[in-house]
């Protein structure tokens, strides 16, 4: 997968360069290139933003770099990349967004500050590209950046090869499957005792359908105690899919 990343501050993104992202990026699974916005500015100022018509707090970033900067980085290409514009306003990022995004060949991140990027950016654009405006949670940060960096680590763990067998994307809270839409219950390692706490013995049982049926079990009481909307939406759907069986 490409990623191109557009953004004022490059430098936001060196920890793309550590760990599971790291290592994917040497072993080509990922191809993450980075765009300084002001390469695309005309003035001696560099100038990105400016205020608002209408009046009203804040600057908004101007429409001419963000076109310029589209046209250079996704010019020329046989087909158009996903463009994501990290935004408060736009329609929740999810795990299962994530697995669609994941089985995209080239994804294009435009990182706003400010109040936000000209809306005719992102109309212009969609003309030539599909765009996803996305919101990773319901609060305003103080640019895409950080947002950028959740979307693109969510969506390059799920890449075949950047997760190890061991660290199985399977059992994640949110995956889709057995444990479809449940926030994952409670994990041990070695030592089994340790301080005046002994590891749930079904754990060290060896007995596989044990594991599991505790697992989902916990599973449940986590999900039931943190996001009780969450099992109610899988209660509807698992109802619905009764009565259409029936
Ligand atoms: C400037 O971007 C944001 O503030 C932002 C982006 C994505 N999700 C959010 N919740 C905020």
């Amino acid at each position: 997968m490409r990623i191109d990343i557009i953004t004022i501050f490059p430098d936001y993104f060196a920890p793309l360069e550590l760990s599971l992202i790291g290592k994917a990026r040497a072993a080509g699974i990922l191809d993450i290139r980075l765009h300084d916005l002001r390469s695309w500015t005309r003035d001696r100022h560099n100038t990105v933003d400016d205020t608002p018509y209408g009046g009203g707090p804040g600057m908004v970033m101007k429409p001419e770099p963000w076109g310029e900067a589209l046209d250079t980085v996704t010019g020329g290409a046989d087909a158009p990349p996903r463009l994501v514009l990290p935004t408060p306003s736009g329609t929740p990022f999810t795990q299962e967004r994530a697995k669609r995004l994941s089985e995209e060949p080239w994804l294009v991140f435009a990182c706003g500050r400010y109040e936000g990027i000209d809306a005719r950016v992102v109309a212009d654009a969609g003309r030539r590209m599909p765009v996803d405006e996305m919101s990773i949670g319901d609060y305003v940060l103080a640019g895409g950046e950080s947002a950028t960096t959740v979307i693109v680590e969510t969506v390059s763990r799920l890449l075949p090869g950047v997760l190890g067998n061991a660290e199985s994307a399977v059992q994640d809270s949110f995956a889709a499957g057995a444990m479809e839409n449940l926030l994952e219950g409670p994990v041990y390692t070695k030592p089994a005792h340790w301080r005046d706490q002994e590891v749930p013995p079904v754990l060290l049982s060896g007995d596989h359908g044990a594991v599991d049926r505790w697992r989902r079990h916990e599973a449940l009481r986590k999900t039931a105690r943190n996001r009780p909307e969450l099992l109610r939406e899988l209660a509807a759907r698992r109802l619905g899919e009764l009565e259409r069986s029936d």
